[in-house]
C-alpha cells in the first residue's frame, strides 16, 4: 500500500519516540487535513513505519521560523534552517504540519 507522508529515515527515531512532532514542508503537501490519518513511510524505500494524525496545517515563512518550531523538529533553530535550505532551497512560503502518532 502507498504511504502518504515520507520522512528521511534518520528522522524515524524521534517520530517514533514522539521527539519530533512536526514537520515543515511546501506547497505540494500542504493538502494534509486535521484529522487526516497518514500512512508514514521512509522516503529512502518507501518502508511504512507509523501512522500519525495531523492536528493542523499552518502556512509559515522561512523568516517566521522560531525556536518553538526548532524545538517540535527536536533540533536547534541553526539545524533546523540548514535542513530546510538543503530540501527547499530558495523557497519562503512553507507549512508547518503538526501531528500525533496514533500507531
Ligand atoms: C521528499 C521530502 O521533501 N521529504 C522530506 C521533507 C522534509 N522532511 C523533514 C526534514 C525536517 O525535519 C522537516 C522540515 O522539512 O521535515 C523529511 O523528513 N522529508
Amino acid at each position: 500500500m502507498q504511504n502518504d507522508i515520507t520522512f528521511f529515515a534518520r528522522f524515524e527515531p524521534d517520530i517514533l519516540a514522539g521527539r519530533k512532532t512536526i514537520t515543515i514542508r511546501d506547497a505540494a503537501e500542504s493538502h494534509f487535513q486535521p484529522g487526516q490519518r497518514l500512512r508514514t513511510g521512509r522516503y529512502e524505500d518507501n518502508g511504512y513505519f507509523c501512522t500519525l494524525e495531523v492536528i493542523s496545517t499552518t502556512p509559515v515563512a522561512l523568516n517566521e521560523l522560531n525556536d518553538e518550531h526548532a524545538r517540535q523538529e527536536n533540533m536547534t533553530l541553526a539545524e533546523l534552517r540548514q535542513v530546510i535550505a538543503e530540501i527547499y532551497p530558495g523557497l519562503n512560503e512553507l507549512y508547518v504540519i503538526a501531528f500525533k502518532r496514533i500507531s
